[in-house]
């Protein structure tokens, strides 16, 4: 089976890096990998829920989500960002191809109290791998069906963690607005290599705070399920993006954190299954 990269585009980026987004995505097609996107858009979502009058809390970088603002919350993913996703990739000459995780992809997980928020249950990967058979890069909205037919909205990090975890990917990676994990948020201080016992000890010491706890979390369980490497790298950066996308890495063989110019730069955060080096 040939290599498949997931791909999750952080909403808070609002669009910035597209080009670095195509770019990447092309030259893993022109390799041979398969690619599988999966978006976030949780500024926009809070943007359309207020318009609406609404206001739903986080719990844990978690939003709980009411009925009334579940149907704003599918609006925003299913149609308007992964519309608009799909069809810039396509400009782009992406073969991209939208699918709602609630187009039996992705199975939700109910949590009592958290209304029509859930997590991940099980992942079908048939429609995916359809998709990818057919030359094609799907693009995925992080919203889920229960048994009951009934859609609920997911964390877009934790579904595209689960999502890599029962494609068998080798690689996630997650694109947002800041360069990686900062170990030390007020410090500013990078984490740039750590193994997931490392990751899960920060998680467990509360050095995580709102959008980065799922992002930690959905991190630890994609590694839990076979995929080897994980990244954080800002999605606006496409050197960095480079640097997560480039083959070799996975095995832990090679380590660039190099400019290209003799110079060394962060590029991001790289995070494997096995204790690092
Ligand atoms: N330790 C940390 N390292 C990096 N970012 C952190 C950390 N703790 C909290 N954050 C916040 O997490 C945000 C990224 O998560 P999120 O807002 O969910 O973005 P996305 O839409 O890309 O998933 C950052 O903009 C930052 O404000
Ligand atoms: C349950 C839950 O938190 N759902 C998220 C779904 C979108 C998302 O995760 O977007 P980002 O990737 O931009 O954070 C939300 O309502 O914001």
């Amino acid at each position: 089976m040939t290599d498949c990269v997931v791909l999750k585009m952080g909403g808070s980026l609002e669009g910035a890096g597209l080009y670095a987004l195509a770019g990447g995505i092309a030259r893993c097609l022109w390799e041979g990998r398969r690619v599988v996107v999966v978006h976030g858009g949780g500024p926009r979502i809070t943007r359309a829920l207020k318009e609406a009058g609404i206001e739903l809390p986080f719990v844990n970088g978690e939003r709980i989500t009411t009925e009334a603002g579940m149907a704003v919350v599918e609006r925003v993913l299913a149609r308007e960002v992964n519309g608009e996703l799909v069809q810039a990739l396509c400009g782009q000459e992406i073969p991209a191809v939208g699918l709602s995780g609630a187009d039996g992809v992705i199975g939700a997980a109910p949590l009592p109290g958290r209304g029509r928020t859930a997590r991940v249950g099980l992942v079908s990967t048939k429609a995916i791998e359809r998709a990818l058979a057919a030359g094609m890069v799907p693009v995925i909205a992080p919203i889920g069906r229960d048994e009951a037919g009934l859609t609920y909205n997911i964390n877009a990090d934790l579904a595209a963690g689960a999502v890599a975890g029962a494609l068998g990917a080798s690689r996630v990676v997650f694109l947002t607005d800041v360069p990686g994990i900062y170990e030390d948020w007020e410090a500013r201080v990078l984490l740039k290599e750590a193994s997931a016992s490392t990751l899960e000890q920060l998680l467990a010491d509360n050095r995580f705070h709102q959008g980065m706890i799922p992002k930690v979390t959905a991190v630890l369980s994609a590694l839990k399920a076979g995929v080897s490497t994980a990244y954080v790298v800002n999605g606006a950066d496409a050197a960095a993006l480079a640097w997560a996308l480039q083959p070799g890495t996975a095995d832990g063989e090679t380590d660039t954190h190099e400019a290209g110019n003799g110079s060394v730069r962060d590029f991001g955060t790289r995070i494997r299954q096995l204790e690092a080096g």
